[in-house]
């Protein structure tokens, strides 16, 4: 923990491409039981504060905390902290999802690794698609084993970036009730979304994204999401 007990802090936080900001500067905390949501239009920057805070990206200036560790996927300490789900990630052609889910959970040295991932595919709906590989799967299944692999795994920040998308509404029904359960069990969680009822069951506050920063109650980052 930080001093100030926070799990996630960014000070004055400005991320962007080549030396150009996306957006104004970002500086927030989320604490632990606590989840952040960041809404803005397509091409506002909120993929790119995720992907910052993920240490995919290299700020361009101020820093961000997880744990009080600075931001550096490279040291195995801030990957302990961090788990990330981004639209982009990338699947090993040639195993299976079950596979997949196995790899994580022994990567994190979980006891009875084969139960867990037995829940997880349960949960996410995808006990009868165990087997298959990758390009196998739906859209949509794609999408719950990326978020299986987020989950099984333990980890102090979830950053979650727009994990509804292509899913039905009975799992991001599921989905939303994992993100609170994540909080309620001492996580804490950043989570962009243009779902505006995913973020007001899940979120306590909010960041809306349009060109400056600004911090605000979930209904309210709601109401823009919807144009109101
Ligand atoms: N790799 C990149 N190099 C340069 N510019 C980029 C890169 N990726 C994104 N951008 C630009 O940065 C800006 C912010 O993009 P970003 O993906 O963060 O937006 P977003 O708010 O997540 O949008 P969406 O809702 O469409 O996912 C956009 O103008 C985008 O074109």
């Amino acid at each position: 923990m930080t001093e100030t007990g926070a799990v996630l802090e960014a000070e004055q936080l400005v991320v962007g491409y080549g030396g150009a900001a996306v957006c104004g500067e970002v500086t927030a905390a989320v604490h632990s039981g606590q989840v952040l949501g960041v809404v803005g239009v397509n091409g506002a920057g909120k993929s790119t504060v995720l992907q910052t805070l993920a240490g995919r990206q290299p700020a361009i200036s101020g820093e961000a905390r997880i744990q009080g560790l600075l931001v550096d996927p490279d040291t195995v300490p801030f990957r302990r902290q961090v788990a990330a789900v981004f639209d982009d990630d990338l699947f090993f052609p040639s195993l299976s999802v079950a596979e997949h889910l196995l790899l994580v959970a022994r990567g994190h040295s979980l006891p009875n690794p084969e139960l867990r991932v037995a829940a997880e595919l349960k949960f996410f709906g995808l006990d009868g698609r165990a087997d298959a590989v990758p390009d196998a799967l739906s859209s949509g299944q794609r999408r719950r084993l990326l978020l299986a692999a987020g989950f099984i795994r333990p980890a102090s920040l979830l950053i979650l970036d727009e994990p509804e998308q292509r899913l039905d509404p009975v799992m991001r029904d599921a989905l939303a009730r994992r993100i609170k359960g994540h909080a309620e069990a001492g996580g804490a969680a950043v989570l962009v979304t243009h779902d505006p009822g995913l973020l007001v069951e899940t979120a306590g506050s909010c960041l809306v994204i349009k060109g400056e920063v600004e911090l605000v109650e979930p209904g309210d980052g709601a109401a823009f999401i919807a144009g109101l």
